[in-house]
């Protein structure tokens, strides 16, 4: 057997191609940006055939430099960036609009009237979700509804639809010529379309977005050693590579931190975050302003779901100090400007650019810094941001905590973020439980890269998967008891600020 396993983990800031061997262990990468396009305020839109584009850019340039061919990866994975949609002509490759990304906010009045009929209980029941714009179907919607020629065309199964997982997979597999047109559970159940109990598209769901049910990708299991097919010859590869796993990023970094026990869970934190729980094969329905979604499904073992609070922004509000305000040049810096100074000044900064997300969904809620005083200055509002990282991922560990019954001993922590010392420390400061950062940052790729493997048999079981994972960095609560409610219910009193700001009809 070929000695690697190859994952494309497509997010919203980057792709990148990874390539692991049997330990987990890295052996060659590549990545590269692609445009936010952002037409006006709460819009946010990527070109799909960028993003293609740069998927064959990463793959040739990471399997160059390392000197290897089609024949030395036993398995190709996807991950990707969630909800993100894409609605594109199967004859001639063509999408008919922009990518729609999960933080765009247009279709705030589509998920508002769903509550209003009174469709948003069926919505959470049947696909655990809440109606909100961060999901898909609202995104298809407007796609049909704005784009002149595409509910035709959609009706008469030309006019298609995917996350990006699917739209790689389409073009991987040969794209006009055939490509396959296919899903997993874990990006299908961030739809609003998709059955959790089925776990296929649900006709009443579909009805109530008005979606025809051929535009719509099959749902195929997360490792899967048929369903995906493999590349092409003219495509990044230059010869057949068996594509067999497909996770949303955060599931497959749930399964890179190998969470594979209920009551297993990491915090991922990104462009946003989200912490997700794994629940086994029980469908927990939130009670606390979690989602509830699939975690995995391998072959033909029953699916595994989780429970997940995502958080629209965290390391974007890092970005936001260096675009907008521009008082840091690099997100590493945001450290540096928030070491200045021993506390918060009494600074608190509720992220909220596109609503709030987990527990609160509120589309009504926008951004506010509270608490400024003339002795503040740039760096305490630095450390604002990093202990609004923290406190969002407090609040979506309490409502885990209520919803599960599992109360966390220590918090698995991966992604861009983490490589900041000082808002780790404040993380665990803040929880008041020990932080523990595993030597492969890159959880989410190996996650895609161990659904792809253990469906060709290149890795045996999740046991075998367990021994790869090692710590590498661990953060111990410091502040006391009192220090950390009293910080906790500020955050809480500032949250209260910024809703009911904006009205979403
Ligand atoms: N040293 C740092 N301190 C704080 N935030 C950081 C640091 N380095 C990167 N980030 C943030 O991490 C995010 C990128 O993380 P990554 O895991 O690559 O995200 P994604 O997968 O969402 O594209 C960016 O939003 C960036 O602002
Ligand atoms: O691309 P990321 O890492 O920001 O992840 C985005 C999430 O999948 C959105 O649900």
């Amino acid at each position: 057997m070929a000695d690697f396993v190859g994952a494309v983990d497509q997010g919203t800031t980057s792709t990148r191609f990874m390539i692991f061997d049997h330990g987990g262990n890295e052996v060659g990468r590549h990545q590269l940006e692609h445009e936010q396009i952002l037409p006006q305020a709460g819009w946010v839109e990527h070109n799909p055939l960028e993003i293609w584009e740069r998927t064959q850019t990463v793959i040739q340039t990471a399997m160059n430099a390392r000197g290897l061919t089609a024949s030395d990866l036993a398995a190709l994975g996807i991950t990707n960036q969630r909800e993100t949609t894409v609605v594109w002509n199967r004859r001639t490759g063509r999408p008919y609009y922009n990518a729609i990304v999960w933080q765009d906010t247009r279709t705030d009045r589509i998920a508002s009237a769903l509550e209003r009929e009174g469709k948003g209980d069926v919505i959470r029941r049947k696909a655990g979700l809440p109606p909100a714009t961060y999901f898909s179907g609202g995104k298809i919607r407007w796609i049909l509804e704005n784009v002149d020629g595409v509910r035709e065309a959609a009706e008469r199964g030309e006019a298609v639809f995917g996350n990006t997982d699917t739209w790689l997979l389409w073009n991987l597999t040969g794209g006009v010529e055939g490509g396959v047109h296919v899903t997993d559970p874990t990006n299908a159940s961030r739809t609003m379309l998709m059955n959790l109990e089925t776990l296929d598209w649900d006709d009443e769901l579909l009805s109530f977005f008005d979606i025809p049910r051929a535009m719509l990708p099959r749902i195929r299991p997360s490792s899967d050693p048929r369903s995906y097919g493999s590349t092409v010859q003219h495509g990044p590869f230059t010869g057949p590579v068996p594509l067999t796993g497909d996770l949303g990023d955060q599931q497959a970094a749930t399964v890179g931190q190998v969470c594979f026990a209920p009551g297993e869970g990491k915090n991922t934190y990104g462009t946003g975050n989200f912490m997700l729980l794994n629940t086994g094969t029980e469908i927990v329905r939130s009670k606390a302003g979690l989602l509830t979604t699939v975690c995995y499904q391998f072959g033909d073992e029953a699916a595994v779901y989780a429970l997940e609070g995502s958080i629209a922004v965290t390391g974007s509000a890092v970005q936001w100090l260096r675009d907008q305000l521009k008082i840091i040049t690099s997100a590493a810096q945001s450290e540096i400007l928030a070491s200045q100074v021993e506390d918060n000044g009494g600074v608190y900064f509720v992220p909220a650019f596109s609503g709030l997300f987990a527990p609160y969904w509120r589309s009504d809620a926008r951004g506010a810094i509270v608490g400024l005083s003339r002795f503040n200055t740039d760096a305490h509002i630095a450390r604002a941001t990093l202990e609004s990282i923290c406190y969002q991922s407090r609040d979506v560990a309490e409502a885990m905590e209520q919803d599960s019954g599992v109360h966390l001993e220590c918090l698995k922590v991966d992604g861009g973020v983490t490589v900041n010392d000082l808002c780790m420390q404040l993380q665990a400061d803040i929880l008041g439980v020990p932080v523990s950062r595993p030597v492969v940052a890159e959880t989410t790729a190996l996650g895609a890269a161990y659904a792809a493997g253990l469906a060709v048999g290149f890795w045996k079981n999740t046991d075998e998967l367990r021994q790869n994972w090692n710590e590498s960095r661990r953060w111990q609560p410091g502040w006391s008891a009192e220090q950390r409610e009293n910080g906790y219910a500020r955050w809480k009193k500032a949250v209260q600020r910024t809703l009911d700001w904006v009205d979403v009809g």
